[in-house]
């Protein structure tokens, strides 16, 4: 039995604490699970209602900084989207595609009447994460040019009406240079011009994540996309493992960046609560993880190389989407199980504030860091160990 086909899955964390833990206790936990408390905002009843009648959980919380003489507050509001697969795996290609679409313009409108500036949605959104099958057919016809395909100009539409930043993580197909694919977050400002993408830098080859059968590690950098809303970068999923590739973000001036994620349960779980969280503390900035949910069925069986016999599915993708805040406090998580929006209103000033307190940037080493990561990329590197003589 795969994780994915567990008879109860366990539908939130925090819910669980929330149920056994006297308040007192409670409070204490989450004191030092979670750092300082982030209070949750309430939300106008339209979006509440939009996410009942859509059937998908809303929460949302705040993350204050210190008010300042000279600076004025700057606040914005992100939207962080998970959700299931809507039709099985066996539909047609474009339906599929199009019920996903209709999903993130559900989730959408309900965001922008929760005042967000900011939406990010999961990882290959519009698709089901059909890579573990390694089958080229159908799934690289999920594949579309990130400037101008189906999915990047509906963003556009409803980025416009909403006044909303998207970021639309796709399977992009390079028509420019050769059909190529990659895996790519693409950046659409709130008047619905593509402000640029990002591709996803590391690329797994972990379990079932058979990604390298469809595309290469990207070639863009560590982009920061600066918007009305902030200073954006995407980090995507696998990304989250490096330090090094949060890092280089954080160099290019990041304020917010953004995880979108397609992980399970039976990979990562135990992970997921460190490493986007750390990353905000290591480079006081905001980081968003994003998981999608559900467990999806292939039509095929395939293997993995890895024993195991062969089966239909992934697995359980988890969800539990949270923000961590640059002073490494954090919301709780999204559900386990089920669709959800994610609303969190953060003020950018904490980004700088949290610098002058803790001086990560100022005492970071990059003039040591820098010779050494050179000289180790290359093929006469020999690493410095100082050896004890006795032992040698
Ligand atoms: N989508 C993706 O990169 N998944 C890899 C698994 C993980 O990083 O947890």
């Amino acid at each position: 039995m795969s994780s994915g086909d567990k008879q109860q899955q366990l539908t939130s964390v925090d819910e669980c604490l929330e149920k056994h833990l006297p308040p007192a206790e409670l409070a204490e936990v989450k004191r030092i699970l979670y750092g300082r408390d982030v209070p949750r905002i309430t939300l106008p009843q339209s979006a509440l209602d939009a996410a009942q009648e859509g059937s998908f959980e809303i929460k949302a919380f705040k993350f204050d900084a210190a008010k300042e003489d000279i600076t004025t507050p700057r606040v914005v509001r992100v939207g962080l989207v998970q959700n299931k697969i809507v039709l099985p795996t066996t539909a047609p290609v474009q339906q599929q595609r199009d019920a996903l679409l209709a999903r993130c313009a559900t989730i959408a409108r309900a965001a922008a009447m929760a005042g967000v500036n900011v939406l990010c949605l999961q990882e290959a959104w519009n698709m089901p994460f059909a890579f573990c099958t390694r089958e080229k057919l159908p799934w690289c016809e999920f594949a579309e040019p990130a400037e101008d395909g189906p999915t990047t100009q509906f963003i556009q539409k409803i980025a416009r009406e909403h006044n909303m930043v998207i970021i639309s993580p796709i399977l992009e197909r390079d028509t420019n240079h050769g059909d190529v694919l990659w895996n790519t977050a693409v950046v659409v400002s709130n008047t619905g011009r593509v402000i640029g993408k990002s591709r996803k830098n590391h690329i797994p080859r972990v379990g079932d994540f058979n990604e390298s059968t469809y595309y290469e590690s990207g070639n863009t950098g560590h982009p920061v996309f600066s918007t009305q809303f902030g200073k954006l970068a995407v980090n995507i999923c696998y990304g989250r493992h490096h330090p090094q590739n949060w890092m280089m973000y954080g160099i290019n001036g990041a304020e917010i960046v953004f995880n979108p994620s397609a992980t399970l349960d039976g990979l990562s779980e135990p992970l997921w609560g460190v490493e986007a969280r750390n990353a905000a503390i290591a480079n006081s900035y905001f980081t968003c993880a994003i998981n999608r949910v559900g467990t999806e069925h292939y039509p095929r069986p395939f293997t993995s190389a890895d024993g195991q016999p062969a089966h239909h599915d992934l697995g359980h993708f988890y969800g539990s989407s949270y923000v961590t805040a640059p002073d490494g406090s954090r919301t709780p998580g999204l559900s386990r199980t089920s669709d959800g929006l994610l609303v969190v209103e953060m003020d950018l000033n904490l980004c700088r504030q949290i610098k002058d307190k803790w001086g990560f940037r100022m005492t970071q080493r990059l003039e040591l860091y820098g010779p050494l990561l050179s000289a180790a990329a290359r093929p006469d590197f020999k690493p410095q160990i100082i050896s004890d003589s006795f032992t040698d």
